[in-house]
């Protein structure tokens, strides 16, 4: 009588039927956990007492730095953000290792609209930034369209959203930092001010100091998105269509395309506006529409086509299907009934997605599911879309197109002057037959250093130090290290915290 495989039973109903988990639990989780730091935030905003509590924080932020520094500076330091709560793939193996920071700074701390910028503490979040901003008639330039990214994330990490090409990366709207260094010490950096720490601090993950505060430009928001749809039936119409879209001077405020295989898409193109059409408002948000990236795809069959989106539907329209993400992790998410039933409660958080993952779920994403988003020049669009279906052939692919100014710091756009780039974001099963993640990906990352593009470094990297060190400049950054004092010894590369290696 063969013995009963009961781990092989396990592992199939951990895969096969995560979503009960996620339905049951995960879900009503999620929502609660938003509504507490919705109602909190939007209480605190409104008394106005972030600021007064923020010269608090920050010293405690700085007498934890000093007492690292008495008690000998043992190990690097990092901050105490638990991993699980972060929008990345994985969690930080260091964070058991380095003295952990805290730097619970969660607030919007003052709107400046003659100056038109916005001061937040780093873990303000794009959903509480939005919610705040929109209802008083303002935006920031770049939206990253998840909820969940904090501010910190995307200054010391990245952030890129539709409207890059004409606003550049999330730090591209930064204006000042406030930051404590290694020796503890507040320090602020702006273009005129510390200009070197300034242009160093993007994509730094917190390697030259703690992030305790950030200036942003503020733009007037208008309550639409007039979006157009332009399906594209060929690989050459899509990057004709997409390129034309993106180097447009006047208006396309916003531009985006989704690859949904390697001969069709459909190119958006955005605008904010005031007013809509009769009958063409589109409230995607609403809890019971359908996944956005699946109404997109019906403009295939049923062609060209505008909609007026009201603007904070616009700016989370991938949330809820996490781009699309979800439809392997709640299969029937997009049928009309479970939208109906359940959709107010969707998405999950990814946080708590992370917090719950099984070892049998992990293992599944490690072997069988690819997570990048490759920034590539966008002349190089064609042969990148090329290198993507010949590896992994993962659909839908999401293409977002930013300006890269020619500034000092770790991103050198080609030639040293403004480029324009493109990030193509993939997340999926691949359906290529023989598909080795680590092969695969270090493959794709010889694609991308040599056409001069960058990796976003919340994906696995398994870039080796020199290779990194080829795709970012590291000039400003080593000078840095050597001139901010006790740096160091704080401090590791980024190299160390990002790679593949750095992280479970
Ligand atoms: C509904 C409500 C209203 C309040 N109103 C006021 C007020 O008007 N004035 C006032 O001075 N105090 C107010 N408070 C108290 C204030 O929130 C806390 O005293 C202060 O923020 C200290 O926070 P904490 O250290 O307790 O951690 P909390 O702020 O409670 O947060 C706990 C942890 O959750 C995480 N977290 C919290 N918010 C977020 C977020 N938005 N994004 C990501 N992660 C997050 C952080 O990692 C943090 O460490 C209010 C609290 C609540 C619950
Ligand atoms: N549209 C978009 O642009 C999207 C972007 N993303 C990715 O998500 C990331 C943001 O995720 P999020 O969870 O917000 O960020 P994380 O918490 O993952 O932080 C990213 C890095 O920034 C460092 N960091 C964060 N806050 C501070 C701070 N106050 N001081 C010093 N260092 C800090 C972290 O250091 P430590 O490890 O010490 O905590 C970490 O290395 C982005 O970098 C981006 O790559 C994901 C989805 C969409
Ligand atoms: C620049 C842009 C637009 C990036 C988008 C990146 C997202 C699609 C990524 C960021 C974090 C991310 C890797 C994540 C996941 C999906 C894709 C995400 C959301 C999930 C939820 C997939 C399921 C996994 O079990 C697990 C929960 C670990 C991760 C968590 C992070």
């Amino acid at each position: 009588m063969p013995s009963f495989d009961w781990k092989a039973v396990q592992k199939h109903i951990l895969i096969h039927y995560r979503w009960v988990f996620v339905v049951l639990f995960l879900l009503p989780l999620s929502a609660l956990y938003d509504i507490y730091f919705y109602v909190r935030s939007w209480l605190i905003f409104r008394v106005n007492s972030a600021p007064r509590q923020h010269g608090r924080r920050l010293q405690h932020v700085q007498r934890q730095v000093k007492a690292w520094h008495d008690s000998g500076q043992q190990q690097h330091m990092c901050t105490a953000r638990p991993g699980w709560q972060t929008i990345s793939f994985r969690q930080a193996k260091y964070k058991q290792i380095y003295t952990n920071i805290s730097i619970n700074m969660i607030d919007i701390l003052e709107l400046d609209t003659q100056k038109q910028t916005v001061w937040c503490e780093p873990l303000v979040t794009m959903g509480q930034l939005t919610a705040t901003l929109v209802e008083l008639g303002w935006t920031v330039p770049v939206v990253p369209e998840m909820d969940d990214l904090t501010i910190g994330g995307l200054v010391m990490g990245s952030g890129i959203e539709t409207s890059s090409h004409k606003a550049g990366l999330f730090q591209h709207s930064c204006v000042s930092f406030e930051l404590v260094l290694a020796d503890g010490s507040a320090v602020t950096c702006s273009e005129t001010e510390n200009a070197e720490l300034f242009y160093s601090v993007p994509w730094s993950y917190g390697t030259l100091g703690f992030l305790t505060a950030v200036e942003i430009k503020i733009v007037p928001a208008k309550r639409f998105v007039r979006l157009e749809y332009r399906p594209c039936n060929s690989p050459a119409q899509l990057l004709q269509e997409f390129s034309d879209a993106t180097k447009r001077e006047d208006g396309n405020q916003f531009v985006e395309a989704i690859c949904f295989t390697r001969e069709t898409a459909v190119v958006m193109v955005g605008n904010m506006v005031d007013s809509a059409e009769p009958g063409k408002v589109n409230c995607i948000g609403r809890w019971h529409m359908p996944w956005f990236f699946k109404h997109v795809e019906s403009f295939l069959s049923s062609g060209t086509a505008v909609e007026y989106l009201p603007i904070r539907d616009y700016y989370h329209r991938h949330t809820r299907s996490i781009f699309w993400e979800i439809q392997d992790i709640i299969p029937f998410g997009n049928n009309v009934v479970f939208r109906w039933l359940l959709g107010w409660l969707v998405p999950p958080k990814v946080s708590l997605l992370k917090l719950t993952q099984s070892q049998a779920i992990k293992e599944l994403y490690e072997n069988n599911h690819f997570i990048q988003d490759m920034l590539v020049p966008l002349d190089r669009l064609g042969p990148a879309l090329d290198c993507f279906h010949q590896e992994v052939q993962i659909y839908p692919i999401w293409l977002c197109p930013f300006l890269l100014p020619s500034r000092p710091g770790m991103l050198q756009s080609v030639g040293d002057e403004d480029r324009f780039y493109v990030d193509i974001g993939t997340y999926g099963v691949p359906h290529v037959a023989d598909f080795k993640p680590v092969e695969t990906t270090r493959r794709v990352e010889k694609f991308v250093r040599e056409n001069n593009g960058f990796q976003m470094l919340y994906a696995d990297s398994y870039l080796t130090r020199e290779e990194f060190r080829q795709m970012f400049d590291h000039k400003l950054y080593d000078k840095l290290r050597q001139q901010l004092p006790e740096t160091t010894k704080a401090f590791p590369e980024v190299y160390d915290k990002v790679n593949r290696n750095a992280r479970i």
